[in-house]
């Protein structure tokens, strides 16, 4: 098995998001994005700007009404044209106004939520291993994608306008009282229902929404994960079986969709109702005002505009409301990424920065759990000196990998230390640790480009001459001189167009030009031809020789060129020794040795 980081008890990991209150995750979301707080004043004000050319209609309809068409003394057309100038005036300020507004929105909205992509997608990539899987990764992917795009439709239309929808409502309240207390009464008693049914609603909306952003994670999963494994899947001939999962998380998202969108829009069918009657109601109640002549005709007209003004932002308000608690719940996934903690941090300036030479490495009473699972390692006391090549073996699924994973601050040990040069893991600085420690994975993942950039990856301002050096010094010059353009040979996607060998003769030259003091190598496991085996062999012992190297061996080979073997099994350290010392003993490692050597023979 290789350094694998699945699978990981579900429930660990990171956070579904945040129990936070609507408010408090707004809060929370701008304060992850500053951008979106940049100059919102001046907005606001051009917002309030392009509102109040909207107010200023129905006055002129009033005034032109009463004061010019109905004017004493017959049509005043000198008024009329003033009033008309006005309301030219108006338009042109409110649609200058909402320009602005929607262009300053959009940059800050992009400029915010960019902030947090970023964010968010380092943070991804600070979690620790134990917190991935590569079924969760497309969970991870959604987070920063179509999550932050939820978010970015509500702040680019929607926030800004239900303040402003606030303010117009008020304005607008405010008019009619001047108007007609009675009748603006009557407005606000027809709405108070609406009000109370909004409010019971946002929660429904919320859950509902919440549901869907987390279809939406795991629809990805699937999705990404059958792409990954797209291979695996047809070797296996199991197409039908994974087509099955990804239309039954298709299925639950539509489905959970469509239950989030007939929830809101009962709330916004609601609103055009209430809208409707209301009208109606202050039609009636206003003809029998005006007929009792205490309201003129070209105020029940403006009091109808009024009314329009109130209800278009009480009605735009509860679809904005909708897309907020849409917005919300994706707010709370992305927060809960960037809130689940680093399992394993970087000490930062405060930590030790290791001198160069070879490495001294100990285990202290080291054990590890996986979480939710039971212990993997028990109270390992180890002490590999300096330049020594140590291997460790033992059966499948005995602890090997998670001793390397260990050694190298993939993950730190649930009980005990683990030290370099006397130095605690944990107090070490990563980019020291990372310079002096490198891991040679089983399955060394190669990045898409040459040959050349993949081995830069090693020691990124190597010099072409350098990697040449170490191309000769492993024995493998003759190897890339086969390649069809040597060193600018492109592999492919994860290295693709390389055979399982020559990745694993990449990876171990990647390590050399890195130049480790300590290096923690996860033999393959996969047989490879002889030729390249050779390769393997020498370039092995050039990359081994004067540091300090910890092998997880799966060749006879390897642990008979070690100067000690240490044994593991069932997470404890049975027996340690030079190979030959080791084959005596008739113990764990004689058995292993027997079924190597047969294993050999039968080939
Ligand atoms: N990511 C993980 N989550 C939960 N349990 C794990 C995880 N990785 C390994 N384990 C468990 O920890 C134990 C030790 O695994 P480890 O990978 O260290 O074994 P190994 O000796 O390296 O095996 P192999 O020779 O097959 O690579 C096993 O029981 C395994 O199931």
């Amino acid at each position: 098995m290789s350094l694998r980081s699945a699978p990981v008890v579900e429930h660990h990991g990171i956070d579904t998001g945040p129990a936070l209150t609507t408010w408090a995750t707004l809060k929370r979301g701008v304060h992850l994005s500053p951008e979106l707080k940049k100059g919102i004043w001046v907005t606001v004000v051009l917002a309030v700007l392009s509102t109040l050319g909207r107010v200023l209609v129905p006055f002129v309809v009033q005034r032109i009404t009463d004061d010019g068409i109905l004017a004493e003394g017959g049509p005043d057309t000198g008024a009329v044209a003033r009033y008309i100038g006005i309301a030219l005036v108006g338009v042109v300020v409110t649609a200058l106004s909402a320009y602005f507004v929607n262009v300053r929105l959009f940059r800050a909205s992009e400029n915010g939520l960019s902030t947090l992509r970023i964010r968010a997608f380092r943070h991804i990539h600070d979690l620790a291993m134990l917190t991935q899987n590569s079924e969760r990764r497309g969970s991870l992917v959604s987070r920063v994608t179509s999550d932050v795009d939820t978010i970015s439709t509500f702040v680019q239309f929607g926030g800004l306008m239900l303040l402003v929808n606030i303010a117009q409502i008020s304005l607008a309240t405010v008019l009619m009282v001047i108007y007609s207390p009675v009748l603006g009464l009557v407005v606000w008693l027809c709405f108070v229902p609406l009000f109370i049914i909004i409010r019971k609603f946002q929660g429904i909306v919320g859950r509902a929404y919440t549901k869907v952003r987390e279809r939406v994670g795991d629809m990805l999963g699937a999705i990404s994960e059958s792409v990954v494994g797209a291979q695996a899947i047809r070797a296996y001939g199991v197409e039908d079986r994974t087509s099955v999962r990804i239309d039954a998380a298709i299925e639950e998202h539509r489905k959970a969709a469509i239950g989030a969108q007939a929830r809101s829009v009962i709330a916004f069918t609601s609103g055009q109702l209430v809208s409707g009657l209301t009208t109606g109601v202050v039609l009636v109640v206003g003809t029998v005002l005006a007929a009792r002549g205490s309201l003129t005709l070209g105020e029940l007209l403006a009091f109808l505009f009024l009314v329009n003004l109130f209800t278009q932002p009480v009605q735009q308000a509860t679809e904005i409301l909708n897309e907020m608690q849409n917005a919300v719940a994706g707010w709370r996934r992305v927060i809960g990424i960037i809130d689940t903690p680093a399992d394993v941090a970087d000490p930062g300036d405060e930590g030790v920065e290791l001198p160069r030479g070879p490495i001294t490495v100990q285990f202290d009473g080291v054990g590890f759990a996986y979480p939710g699972g039971e212990p993997v390692l028990h109270d390992i006391d180890l002490t590999i000196a300096p330049r020594s090549r140590v291997a460790i073996v033992g059966e499948t699924g005995s602890g090997k990998s998670t001793l390397a994973k260990l050694l190298t601050r993939l993950m730190d040990p649930t009980t005990g230390r683990v030290l370099l040069d006397g130095a605690e893991l944990d107090g070490i600085r990563f980019s020291s640790l990372r310079q002096r420690v490198v891991l040679v994975p089983q399955e060394g993942f190669l990045f898409d480009g040459t040959l050349l950039d993949n081995l830069r990856f090693g020691r990124p301002q190597a010099t072409d001459d350098d990697v040449r050096l170490t191309l000769t010094e492993l024995g493998l010059d003759a190897w890339v001189a086969t390649l069809p353009f040597g060193l600018a040979t492109d592999v492919g996607q994860r290295g693709e167009s390389l055979s399982a060998g020559e990745r694993q003769l990449v990876a171990l030259a990647r390590a050399y030009l890195a130049d480790p003091d300590l290096l923690v190598l996860d033999e393959a496991t996969s047989a490879v031809d002889p030729g390249t085996e050779v390769r393997l062999q020498r370039a092995l012992d050039s990359l081994t020789r004067g540091r300090t190297s910890i092998a997880i061996a799966h060749r006879l080979s390897t642990a008979q060129a070690a100067d000690e073997v240490i044994v593991v099994d069932a997470g404890r350290i049975v027996e340690r020794g030079p190979h030959r010392d080791l084959v005596r003993q008739g113990g764990v490692y004689s058995r292993l040795h027997e079924s190597w050597v047969a294993q050999q023979a039968s080939v």
